[in-house]
């Protein structure tokens, strides 16, 4: 059986990426940028005005003559005297020969004279954001490989980029098997089960900008499993399935994989839970995960191996997981590695804290709720208080 990063490792190898493609910035927050972006020209691009008020020549006067003003969108006027000023905006160009700004509340007004307000001193320079300190022009702002967030879309507004080159959000199909399982809002009998794994699939899936998904359900038969795999396979990038992969004479989802061509990488995992989970790749590179039915495990698997594969290909650098540290011991598997729900507090220092909640069975989903996400832990006897833990969100 696979260790859990030889699993990571091969999926890796394997997942390939989705493309680019150029979209208008409008569409583009959440998106995983591809491109690189530059200043396209000085920023800001002029000696910019910080404050409403008068711009002057730095000195020793103390009253001005008001010659006009110079509002925001104007192109730069002069001042050539020491003794009048130009009404400034916030966002105006520097008058040229300007060289201080003085903001409005320090100023009394009297018809077109200005006077300082007593005991104000102003500074050469004061209250002028200058030209290029920002940024010059051509310098690298943005990296591929980012999750366009508010400053990036405001970088990429503010230099000029009307469209911007994103990874492509796969077509995902995620598919629920088993005789057993009904919908949501069907008539539910007490032999059956609704179907929830398909919707935690797509939750975990969808916010992570992961939105063009789509939901089936086949039965434990297997020529209706390789007829409708089949027919996702055509027109799905990444399918995700959960049950059918364990032991059973009903579990078919291994064979109608390989009826239909899609190559085993590998099948089980020493982890609990999740052990029997299976990952392939198809004739066109289509990537399949199938994880165990059980709903932890289905989820667990999700979060920590669909998730993460998905966001490589995008090429999202910035990773996810971050490391907690037990507030409780937990006991360890010594032939298996452990995936342990758990609640994420902090101490009084900040430290990021886990406190574990076990789930009983992985079929226990309901209590899952209560939980943040789970921690990974290695094979041994047991995790002591205080163990450091890399942590999954849900
Ligand atoms: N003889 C063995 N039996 C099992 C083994 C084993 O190694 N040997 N592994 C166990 C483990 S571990 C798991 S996990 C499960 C995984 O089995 P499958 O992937 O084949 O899943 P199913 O049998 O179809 O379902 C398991 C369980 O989950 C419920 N389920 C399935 N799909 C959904 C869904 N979409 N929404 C909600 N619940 C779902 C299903 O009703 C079952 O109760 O196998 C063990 N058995
Ligand atoms: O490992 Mo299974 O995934 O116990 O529930």
């Amino acid at each position: 059986m696979l260790e859990v990063s030889e699993a990571v490792d091969l999926i890796e190898r394997h997942v390939g990426n989705f493309g680019t493609e150029n979209i208008p910035l409008v569409a583009a927050a959440g998106r995983i940028l591809r491109q690189a972006v530059d200043a396209e020209r000085a920023l800001p691009p002029y000696d910019r005005v910080m404050m409403d008020g008068i711009a002057v020549r730095h000195g020793e006067g103390r009253v001005f003559q008001v010659l006009g003003a110079q509002r925001a969108g104007m192109p730069a006027q002069r001042l050539d005297r020491d003794d009048a000023c130009l009404e400034v905006t916030t966002g105006a160009v520097l008058p040229e020969g300007a060289d201080a700004v003085i903001p409005v509340e320090r100023l009394i007004r009297n018809g077109d004279t200005v006077t300082l307000e007593d005991g104000y001193v102003m500074e050469a320079g004061q209250f002028i954001h200058r030209r290029g300190i920002d940024c010059q022009q051509g310098a690298r702002l943005l990296d591929p490989g980012l999750r366009l967030n508010a400053p990036a879309l405001a970088v990429l507004a503010g230099n000029g980029c009307a469209n911007v080159e994103v990874a492509k959000v796969p077509r995902i199909g995620i598919v629920s098997t088993g005789d057993e399982l009904v919908a949501v809002d069907a008539p539910v009998r007490e032999w059956e089960i609704r179907a929830s794994n398909d919707h935690a699939i797509a939750g975990a899936l969808r916010a992570r900008g992961f939105d063009d998904v789509s939901f089936d359900r086949i039965v434990d038969d297997l020529d209706a499993t390789v007829a409708t795999l089949g027919a996702l396979l055509d027109r799905c990038d990444v399918l995700v399935l959960s049950g059918g992969v364990s032991m059973g004479t009903f579990d078919y989802v291994p064979r109608a994989m390989e009826a239909l061509g899609v190559t085993r990488i590998f099948h089980k995992i020493a982890q609990r839970p999740g052990k029997p989970m299976w990952f392939g790749v198809g004739p066109r590179g289509q990537r399949v995960f199938a994880l165990p039915g059980n709903p932890v495990s289905a989820l667990t698997c999700c979060v920590r191996y669909v998730v993460p594969a998905l966001l490589s290909a995008q090429g999202l650098l910035a990773k996810e997981r971050f490391t907690v540290r037990l507030d409780a011991e937990v006991a360890l598997i010594p032939t298996l590695a452990r995936f342990v729900p758990v609640r994420v507090h902090h101490d009084q220092a900040g430290q990021a804290l886990a406190h574990p909640l076990p789930m009983p069975t992985s079929g226990d989903f309901n209590h899952l709720a209560t939980t943040h996400g789970f921690v990974e832990l290695p094979k041994g006897e047991r995790a002591p208080p205080g163990t450091h833990a890399v942590f999954h969100g849900w």
